[in-house]
């Protein structure tokens, strides 16, 4: 379901399904345009009731214009509306506006040089630039009424404009970081072709946020509160708005680090928020004794988390007379986005992970879900942090998942290895905080891999288990990239951890990328 709220963004982006349509929403947001992905029914849908962007994207996609039945008049008729065609979108206005589409036999994949025809010069762009290719169909004659305005380095037409109308073609994305002068392209089109004003930022951002908070009313509020950013900053705004009408509640699984009880206390006493702590370590381990597969454990802690909400929200009625209506997380842009997909009318994509909190609410727990981050990417969350003047290392803190230590256990999880996860995870944040480089790196974790090395510790055979290290850098989480840390860091924390950690013999460090790794080990 779509927010309301959609339909005042300016830009709309119509999913056709690339693997890059996230990136264009990123990318036109970090130059102020507040946009929005969407599928091609709810852009109809929208469409027919006279609900209309300032300017519409159509996207790229896998597949090719001669299987595409759609009929795109009820987008191309609006004669002021700015379009930009991305990739499969240009070969979208090829085919509409009756140019010809070729079909691609060999295909264009990777860096292609560029260069502007005249009079079609960009801002900011110099006349010859790299960008990233990925298509084998391409326009062959101009459609009626166009201009080529940029052509590729083998002679191809990389860009068509429309004579009159405010529509752009592009076969390359723009959205990518391999393109040069990316944005600047994107910028071109939003404010020289659509002439749209950049309206998006922090404060635009909290107020929007804010506003749905507002739109519920006198209710009463049960916010589900780990104290990592996301739930700080949505609790926090939301306060502002609900005051006492919201109670926070951090739930300890016995999956936690020594960090995560010690910022929560540290939270409970600086904080105008009323937040307990439920301690139901042995509910969880006992839930999940004897499961050793990724998505058996992450279901079972998932389900967990709500039976222990469930259980809450009777105690509350029945002890305090307080009936919760809204469930308060801090779910963000990239989970919702996970769940659209241009392909089915249900809107399911492959699941990689079961994320904890999307897996929705059992229907006779009659909570509604208030989540006033899902439009924000985790970057943008962090910007509303400080808006809301919030101690910068509390918004700058690493992201740590709701499943806790339960998915860098690998396989089964026992007392013992827990203990060896949180110790290892203990010693890597004191070095990464005595080294200064706690902020150099976006997430850093330990994981116990469940299989046994040998060793030599004090002279006799040690037959002990591994602890891998995990750093990467992001912005949000969604693609990563393993962070290079200084020799002499990695070679501390290893040696603390093979001296400290009982149990451990062998500390190796994760050089995987994500794609095609994942942060978290499962
Ligand atoms: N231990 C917990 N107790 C209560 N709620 C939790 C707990 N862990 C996670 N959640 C809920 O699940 C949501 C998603 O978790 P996630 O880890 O993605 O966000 P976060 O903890 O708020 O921020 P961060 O990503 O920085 O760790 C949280 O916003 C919160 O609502
Ligand atoms: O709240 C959460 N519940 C989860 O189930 C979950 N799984 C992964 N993560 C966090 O999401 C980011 C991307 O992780 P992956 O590359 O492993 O999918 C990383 O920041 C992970 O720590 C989770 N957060
Ligand atoms: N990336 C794309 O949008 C590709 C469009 C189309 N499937 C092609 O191969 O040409
Ligand atoms: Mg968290």
């Amino acid at each position: 379901m779509k927010s309301e709220k959609l339909i005042d963004r300016k830009i709309w982006i119509v999913d056709f399904g690339s693997q890059y349509t996230q990136l264009i929403t990123r990318k036109s947001r970090e130059l102020g345009y507040s946009s929005e992905i969407i599928t091609l029914k709810e852009c109809r849908e929208l469409f027919a009731n006279d609900q209309l962007p300032d300017a519409l994207v159509l996207s790229g996609g896998p597949q090719s214009v001669f299987e595409d039945e759609n009929d795109y008049s009820f987008i191309f008729n609006h004669q002021d509306l700015p379009i930009l065609g991305i990739c499969y979108g240009m070969q979208i206005l090829g085919k509409f506006f009756e140019g010809n589409v070729e079909r691609g036999t060999i295909g264009e994949y990777g860096h292609a040089t560029i260069e502007f025809t005249k009079g079609h010069e960009f801002e900011s762009c110099p006349d010859n630039i790299n960008v990233w290719m990925s298509h084998s169909d391409h326009i062959s004659i101009v459609p009626k009424d166009f201009e080529v305005a940029i052509k590729s380095g083998n002679g191809l037409i990389a860009g068509i404009e429309h004579k009159k109308r405010k529509i752009l073609g592009l076969q390359f994305h723009p959205e990518v970081e391999h393109s040069d002068h990316g944005k600047d392209i994107l910028n071109h089109f939003y404010k020289n072709i659509a002439k749209l004003n950049a309206d998006w930022n922090a404060s635009e951002m909290l107020e929007e946020a804010t506003e749905m908070v507002r739109a519920i009313g006198d209710k009463k509020v049960l916010c589900a509160f780990s104290g990592g950013v996301d739930s700080l900053v949505a609790a926090m705004l939301s306060h502002r708005v609900l005051g006492d009408n919201l109670y926070c509640f951090f739930v300890d699984h016995g999956l936690l680090r020594p960090q995560d009880l010690g910022h929560i206390k540290l939270l409970q006493e600086k904080l105008p928020l009323n937040i307990e702590i439920i301690d139901v370590k042995d509910l969880f381990l006992s839930k999940l004794k004897g499961l050793s597969d990724p998505e058996e454990k992450r279901k079972m802690i998932g389900n967990t988390f709500i039976e222990v909400f469930e259980k809450k929200v009777h105690e509350f009625e029945e002890s305090h007379g307080i009936n919760f209506d809204y469930l308060l997380q801090g779910t963000l842009y990239p989970d919702v986005i996970e769940s659209i997909s241009p392909h089915e009318e249900d809107g399911k994509s492959v699941t990689i992970k079961s994320h904890h909190n999307v897996g929705g609410l059992p229907e006779r727990m009659k909570l509604k879900l208030l989540e006033p981050l899902r439009h924000l990417f985790k970057d943008e969350v962090r910007k509303l942090g400080e808006e809301l003047s919030l101690e910068h290392n509390w918004v700058y803190r690493h992201p740590f998942p709701g499943p806790g230590l339960g998915i860098r256990i690998l396989g089964e999880i026992f007392p013992e290895s827990i203990t060896k996860v949180q110790e290892s995870d203990q010693i890597l944040f004191e070095e990464l905080h005595r080294s200064g480089l706690y902020e150099s790196t976006w997430q850093a974790l330990t994981v116990l891999l469940p299989i046994k090395t040998v060793g030599v510790k004090g002279d006799s055979r040690a037959y002990e288990e591994v602890i891998c290290l995990r750093m990467v850098n992001s912005s949000d989480g969604m693609t990563a990239t393993w962070s290079d840390m200084p020799r002499d860091f990695l070679s501390k924390v290893s040696s603390r951890i093979t001296n400290e950690v009982k149990g451990v013999t062998r500390v190796v460090y994760d050089i995987t990328s994500k794609p095609p790794g994942t942060i978290e080990w499962e």
